[in-house]
């Protein structure tokens, strides 16, 4: 489980998470969702002990995540940032092979490097793996960013928008594999995840926390806050909320 109490985060003389708490279970995919602004990436980094709090704690696991050294922090939460920065020049093997660091601190060993395959034959990243990031496009990066996340390997996967930039196809195809990943069984992971399509967070999360102005406005199973009164009040506008296929679609109005 992660759990927040009493968050508090400010930054530019800003009140910008206010008393924020929740408890998310391990297991399978919590969606961040929310206008623009609402603080959901700066929650993100408060859970992956990047952004310290001015008040409140987060704990992953029971564990303090401030508290942790570094590399059990690396191997516990792994965190894609919305905007990486990422070095050009590197190939996508080597960008994804870095996901492995907190695991042989410089020593990579046969399983690393066969998890390091895995990953880019997971994203399909095999055809591209000896080319440079720079030379490749937005998505193609994306998904590199992607599976270097992925080849960690950690119980839990903090996600800031991973659908960027990502075509319907491998949009779907990431989803797909968060949601097989996060099945309960041995070795289940836990998914939070940032997501601006609300029809993915329909589709896709086992729960749902709305933010707003820094603050939870709703939380709970995803059919119970993906409801056109609870979207109205976060988005201020309105949607519908339609069945197809036994699946809630959500459309704006
Ligand atoms: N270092 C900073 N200094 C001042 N304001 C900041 C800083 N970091 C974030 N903010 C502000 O905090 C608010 C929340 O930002 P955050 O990136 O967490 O929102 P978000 O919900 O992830 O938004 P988006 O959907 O647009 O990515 C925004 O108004 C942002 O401008």
């Amino acid at each position: 489980m992660i759990s927040f109490s009493n968050l508090s985060f400010e930054a530019g003389g800003a009140c910008i998470l206010s008393d924020v708490s929740s408890e998310i279970p391990a297991g399978g995919i919590t969606a961040l969702i929310g206008p623009n602004g609402a603080g959901k990436s700066t929650l993100l980094h408060c859970l992956a002990g990047l952004n310290t709090p001015a008040a409140g704690e987060v704990h992953v696991e029971g564990a303090p995540v401030l508290s942790l050294p570094d590399r059990d922090r690396a191997r516990a939460v792994a965190l894609l940032q919305q905007s990486q920065t990422i070095v050009n020049r590197l190939s996508v093997r080597e960008l994804v092979a870095f996901g492995r660091w907190p695991h042989h601190q410089g020593r990579p060993g046969a399983e690393d490097a066969r998890l390091t395959e895995a990953a880019l034959e997971t994203f399909d990243l095999l055809p591209l793996a000896d080319r440079a990031l720079e030379t490749l496009s937005g998505g193609q990066r994306q998904r590199a960013q992607v599976a270097m996340v992925w080849a960690q390997s950690t119980p839990w996967l903090l996600l800031d928008e991973p659908l960027n930039a990502l075509d319907p196809k491998y949009a779907r195809d990431l989803m797909h594999r968060l949601h097989e990943l996060t099945r309960p069984g041995p070795g289940a992971r836990s998914v939070v995840v940032v997501l601006h399509d609300i029809n993915a967070a329909a589709t896709w999360a086992d729960r749902v926390i709305a933010m707003k102005d820094g603050r939870i406005h709703a939380s709970g199973p995803s059919a119970d806050i993906l409801t056109p009164g609870v979207l109205e009040e976060i988005y201020e506008t309105r949607f519908d909320v339609l069945e197809h296929a036994g699946r809630p679609v959500v459309v704006a109005r």
